[in-house]
């Protein structure tokens, strides 16, 4: 199968920082891609670079089968791109918004496409609506329908749910896999983990570099993280011993349990077996989470043994 992006050492550099350090990806057809990592990690530059927006300092390679450097435009007019601050006017309608956004492009057969945008994205009963009046959930359903109203075959989405309730990003996902199944490709930068789950791979980027990718198993399989799970009274005391305790690399709390995690086994058991016999508490081995691998991850400790990240600057 042709990838529908492929590129091969991208690199952005921003004065003496190097944002983007090295980066290759490819992405088929269909798919929706999460791309994770911590707040400036070079997420959004990345995506950026792929869509033409930006040219990379260093690297090469295709999207849509254009040339990333040479061939922009071609890729910009068949990409949708939705930004984190995406704007609307919020004193004219739904359907003012998408006719406005299509004569700005100079969209041809404008009234079909609108209707069938707002058809797709369920906005239909609404086109009559203020913009300024819609709920979050709504606004970036409004905004993801801009996006796809020149019918792009990849979708860059960079936080498009921030700050939508759970019912909202739950129905925003919902149209995503409807626009995937219909054949365009999406990738979709997020820090949500729920989110992270209903993408068929995920790619996760650190201090600009691409150090984690594939399925959740995959990506849970290639951490080999020991990871116990430990119920009891005074959890947040304990969870402070427990960090500070030779042999366990992360404690993080999830609903009425810490989950416990170490890259060595032997090593993490040996940190735990003082507190295996106090009887206030109860042990269990468990799976990690992919919030397991990603706390491991963000520590700066590299599940594979690479080390210690740098630091990134202020
Ligand atoms: N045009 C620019 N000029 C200078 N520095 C920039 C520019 N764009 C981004 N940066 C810096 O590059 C780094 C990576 O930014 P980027 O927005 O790609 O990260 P991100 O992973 O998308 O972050 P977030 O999750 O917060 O959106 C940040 O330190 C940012 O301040």
């Amino acid at each position: 199968m042709k990838a529908v992006i492929d590129v091969h050492g991208l690199v952005k550099t921003f004065g003496d920082k190097r944002v983007v350090d090295d980066v290759s990806l490819q992405v088929g057809k269909g798919q929706i891609y999460g791309f994770l990592g911590p707040n400036g990690s070079g997420k959004t530059t990345t995506l950026r670079m792929l869509c033409g927006l930006l040219t990379p300092d260093a690297g090469s390679g295709t999207c849509l089968g254009f040339d990333i450097r040479k061939e922009s435009a071609e890729i910009k007019r068949r990409t949708g791109y939705m930004t984190q601050k995406f704007s609307l006017y919020e004193d004219l309608t739904i359907r003012e918004n998408l006719d406005f956004v299509g004569r700005v492009y100079g969209l041809d057969k404008l009234k079909s496409r609108v209707d069938a945008a707002l058809d797709r994205l369920g906005l239909a009963s609404r086109r009559k609506q203020l913009a300024g009046q819609l709920s979050g959930g709504w606004k970036q359903r409004l905004a993801l329908a801009a996006c796809i109203l020149h019918e792009p075959e990849l979708l860059l989405l960079d936080e498009p749910t921030a700050g939508v309730d759970p019912k909202a990003r739950r129905d925003f996902w919902d149209q995503i896999h409807a626009l995937a199944g219909a054949g365009l490709t999406v990738l979709v930068s997020t820090h949500y983990m729920d989110e992270a789950e209903r993408c068929h791979e995920i790619l996760y980027i650190a201090y600009g570099k691409l150090i984690a990718r594939g399925t959740i198993a995959d990506v849970i399989s290639q951490h080999d993280l020991a990871t116990w799970s430990v119920t009891g009274p005074n959890l947040y005391l304990l969870s402070q011993e427990l960090q500070r305790t030779p042999g366990i690399d992360t404690v993080a709390a999830f609903g009425t349990a810490l989950h416990v995690c170490g890259r060595d086994a032997a090593l993490l058991e040996r940190g735990i077996a003082p507190y295996r016999l106090r009887p206030d508490l109860t042990w269990a081995r468990t799976s990690p989470s992919l919030e397991d691998i990603f706390i491991q991850l963000m520590s700066g400790l590299d599940t594979n043994g690479a080390g210690k990240a740098p630091e990134p600057s202020a």
